[in-house]
């Protein structure tokens, strides 16, 4: 038990894809725990973020296991976003267990991460020109199947069966996104 590392890995998971899935695979290679936080978690029916968190718990849950993740390694904890960047630190860590070392490719969480002491890595990134989910979104929004590659099929079965398309149609037919994160 004294040499168990745990590490973190942050994303808002709107959706998660196959980048996300191969490289928490990669992480696990390295550490025997890893909490995996699912940030922005107030926020859902947004363009930047159409899903809520629990469906991004269920997507993400489904995305590991048909990945061959095992899910016992894994700790979901979803987190909302505060104001107080510089607070940030000690807010995240209230809400997961014990962590050694953390993973992200986001430069700023990696700032925010460092400046409190942690050791930060990066995780190996698979190709982001492609899987990416903002390139996802704007993929559903065009109704061009193409982002059903870029997913697990068990998130492009969780999106048909919650109407994602259509409701991202919809909220972008609607007002400007009241948020910007
Ligand atoms: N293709 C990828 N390969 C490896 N890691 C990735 C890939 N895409 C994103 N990540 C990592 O996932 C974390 C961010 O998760 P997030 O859910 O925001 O993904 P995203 O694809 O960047 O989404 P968005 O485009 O909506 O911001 C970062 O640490 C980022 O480096
Ligand atoms: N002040 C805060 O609440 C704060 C600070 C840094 C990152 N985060 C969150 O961490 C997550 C990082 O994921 P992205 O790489 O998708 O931005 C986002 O949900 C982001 O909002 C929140």
């Amino acid at each position: 038990m004294g040499s168990m590392i745990r590490g973190l890995f942050i994303g808002r998971f709107q959706p998660p894809h196959w980048g996300h899935v191969w490289a928490i695979r990669d992480i696990l290679n390295e550490i025997n725990e890893l909490i995996i936080v699912i940030g922005s978690a107030q926020f859902n029916y947004i363009i930047k973020d159409p899903f809520t968190i629990g469906e991004r718990i269920w997507m993400l849950r489904e995305a590991l296991r048909e990945g061959g993740v095992d899910l016992s390694r894994i700790v979901i904890v979803p987190i909302p976003n505060i104001e107080n960047n510089a607070a940030w630190f000690g807010y995240l860590r209230s809400y997961v267990p014990p962590f050694q070392v953390a993973y992200t490719g986001n430069p700023f969480v990696a700032m925010l991460l460092r400046e409190a002491g942690i050791e930060v890595r990066q995780q190996p990134l698979y190709d982001r020109q492609k899987y990416n989910s903002t390139r996802i979104r704007e993929l559903m929004l065009k109704d061009d199947s193409r982002w059903e590659e870029l997913v697990p099929k068990s998130v492009v079965e969780i999106v048909r069966r919650i109407n994602g398309i259509e409701r991202l149609k919809t909220i972008a037919t609607g007002e400007a996104e009241p948020h910007k994160w």
